[in-house]
């Protein structure tokens, strides 16, 4: 009967849902990466990203790396990225804010399901914003580099790619990850309605190599509970310390001077 089949679907649903978390833990506990094609549905991709294209036509984006390209004769600047940050919930971001909370939803199951363990053991209970960039074509890229290479408290980089019909042969624009252990690299086209998820420490140096086509993304950062905490208390103790130094400078200064 009806009450039956929508319990079925429900369970499907969740089925496929832990389905789906199962395999991005035994991805990332085994690669260090994980891949998720289809994550949200055309639908929901294009009008995530025609909010994108409209934020990229209200000029919100602040210009990125900047890379200055000497290969030619005169001076080119390349400019890396262009970046701007989102909540979610600004107007005209509901439907970004809809990816933030579907990854959000996938995150925190796969932190929680018992029988992998935890997503690397890490308790995560926080994010970034999202980070939403745009490779603005001839020849934009970004240098090899490590998200979190200082225990920031970042623990997993999720990003979520919005290029329709990308050929990698004419458009470039690869992410390729060198990870730290293996002697292959994984190279990852950012493909429309695409999502991945990688270590963010040095487990994952990365670049992301020239793009002849305008090239968008939205990263979420997530944070582990106590290398965070770790972190900010460092930062904390550093402002002391400037701080204290500060004042003892000062009073000996002032000490000199009266
Ligand atoms: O778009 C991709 O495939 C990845 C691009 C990428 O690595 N972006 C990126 C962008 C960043 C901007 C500011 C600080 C650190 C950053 C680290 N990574
Ligand atoms: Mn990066």
């Amino acid at each position: 009967n009806a009450e039956q089949f929508f319990r079925d679907t429900l369970d499907n649903g969740e089925r496929r849902y832990d389905d789906l978390c199962r395999n991005i833990i035994n991805d990332m506990n085994e690669y260090g990466l994980s891949v998720v094609d289809d994550f949200l549905g055309v639908e929901k991709g294009l009008q995530i990203l025609n909010e994108v294209h409209g934020m990229y036509s209200a000029g919100v984006f602040q210009d990125g790396q900047l890379v200055n390209n000497l290969r030619e004769e005169k001076l080119r600047t390349i400019r890396g990225d262009k970046i701007t940050w989102v909540k979610g919930v600004e107007p005209g971001c509901a439907n970004v804010g809809y990816l933030i909370n579907q990854i959000d939803a996938v995150i925190c199951r796969a932190n929680t399901m018992k029988n992998n363990g935890q997503l690397g053991n890490y308790n995560i209970k926080e994010r970034t914003k999202a980070m939403v960039a745009c490779y603005p074509g001839s020849g934009s890229h970004y240098v090899v580099h490590v998200d979190n290479p200082n225990k920031d408290g970042r623990v997993i980089t999720a990003i979520y790619y919005l290029n329709v019909n990308w050929d990698t042969e004419r458009s470039g624009g690869v992410l390729r990850i060198f990870p730290e252990h293996g002697n292959s690299v994984a190279d990852i086209e950012p493909k429309f309605d695409r999502l991945i998820f990688f270590w963010s420490d040095r487990r994952n140096p990365h670049e992301v190599q020239p793009s002849h086509r305008t090239r968008y993304a939205i990263t979420v950062w997530y944070f582990d509970a106590n290398e965070r905490e770790a972190a900010l208390n460092r930062i904390k103790n550093n402002k002391n310390n400037v701080k204290s130094t500060i004042d003892t400078t000062t009073t000996t200064t002032n000490a000199n001077t009266t």
